[in-house]
């Protein structure tokens, strides 16, 4: 275990100083491209500035023929896109490296830090499974950093995709000071924990719960009742919100893979919005849109939220005593709620104009 003194030392000679708080950028949407498509990276520039976060995918769905193509695809992309990764950009650069254990991994970090790492923004690590892996990577980076003469640190991602990784869940936030945050990886932990389905994130018609019959008797019992669907994720989305929320980074929805199901995947995403998630996924330009939608706060909840700060605001503005408003009781548990909401709106709406207007319409209406 390292010592408190230690964890924010550079871990290289000439690395940067490692972050001691992890900012609050907007990532809704974690927008997938293959960067060896030419489809896709085609597509990229005209993305920069609409989208959160663009992310050159290296592992799963590119063909193993095409690894070397997607990382020299990637540099290309990093060095040639204008305004797109570094601190100051509207749209973040992302990579998902292949896995640790791959033939891969090494090469993917080895190349992509001295070429793009000025304006890499996060390497999402996928199949973490403890501590050590973050070790390694943390470790790595700070060499590669320092080699590359880099002046600020190069942040860390994790998937959750395999039962030890969920199990070891605290200790993977809190490994290195770069951790940024934490993905749901829905169909890796699916085959990792044995789980009955064939798909890549959502629900299942199957995993519900049945209501009550009128009676024991048969006829009862077969009569039609309703049905209600649970969700499969949400205990490891549970998990993931409070062991980021405890470590000070964000959690992430992930793939929803029924990319005709625009409803469902709403749903989906939105469940983990409630639950504390910043962002997820996007895997198809179309879920661009809905992730944007669902992960800002809606028009009617910041105006709700601006009316019980005020009203609190209004009883002296330290939190303390109640109010009630529309008929219910608010204190300083409620208000704390609604500045989260406030201040998450104002942190979108100052990159995201049209967001801004809606906001300030209401503000206003
Ligand atoms: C899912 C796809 C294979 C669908 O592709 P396609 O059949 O080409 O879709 P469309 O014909 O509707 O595409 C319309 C045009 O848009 C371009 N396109 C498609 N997807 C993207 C994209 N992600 N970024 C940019 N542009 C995109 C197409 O090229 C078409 O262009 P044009 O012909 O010029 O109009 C495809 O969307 C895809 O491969 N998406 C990414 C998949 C991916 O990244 N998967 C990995 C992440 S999920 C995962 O790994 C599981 C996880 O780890 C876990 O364990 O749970
Ligand atoms: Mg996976």
């Amino acid at each position: 275990m390292r010592s408190a003194k230690d964890f924010f030392r550079p871990l290289a000679v000439g690395a940067p100083t490692p972050p001691t708080e992890i900012p609050a950028r907007p990532s809704r949407a974690i927008h997938f491209f293959d960067p060896s498509n030419p489809k896709m990276a085609a597509k990229v520039p005209d993305m920069v500035g609409s989208v959160d976060v663009l992310l050159g995918n290296l592992e799963d769905a590119v063909k193993a023929d095409n690894k070397v193509a997607a990382r020299e695809g990637l540099v290309e992309i990093g060095q040639n896109t204008e305004g797109l990764g570094g601190p100051e950009a509207q749209t973040q650069l992302w990579t998902r490296i292949n896995a640790l254990d791959s033939p891969w991994a090494l090469d993917d970090l080895t190349t992509l830090i001295p070429a793009i790492g000025h304006t890499l923004d996060v390497v999402m690590v996928p199949k973490v499974q403890g501590a050590e892996d973050i070790h390694y990577v943390d470790r790595l980076l700070a060499q590669l950093e320092a080699k590359a003469g880099l002046d600020r640190p190069i942040l860390v991602h994790a998937i959750l995709e395999t039962a030890r990784g969920v199990a070891n869940i605290e200790e993977i936030c809190g490994a290195s000071p770069r951790m940024q945050g934490l993905s749901l990886g829905p169909a890796d932990l699916a085959a990792d924990r044995r789980m009955k389905t064939t798909r890549v994130g959502g629900g299942h018609p199957g995993y519900l719960v049945r209501q009550d019959p009128a009676s024991s008797s048969e006829a009862d019992i077969n009569a039609s009742r309703s049905v209600f669907q649970q969700d499969l994720w949400h205990y490891t989305i549970a998990r993931m919100v409070d062991a980021c929320a405890m470590h000070g980074i964000y959690p992430y929805y992930g793939p929803f893979g029924d990319i005709a199901d625009v409803v469902a995947c709403e749903d989906q995403f939105r469940n983990a919005f409630l639950l504390g998630c910043v962002g997820t996924w996007s895997l198809h330009p179309k879920q661009i849109a809905i992730a944007k939608k669902v992960f800002s706060p809606s028009v009617e909840d910041v105006a709700h939220a601006r009316r019980v700060v005020a009203a609190m605001s209004a009883l002296g503005g330290d939190g303390t005593g109640a109010v009630m408003l529309d008929g219910k009781m608010e204190d300083d548990a409620s208000l704390k709620q609604c500045l989260v909401m406030v201040e998450l709106a104002e942190r979108l709406a100052a990159t995201d104009p049209e967001l801004a207007e809606l906001y300030a319409a209401a503000e206003e209406g």
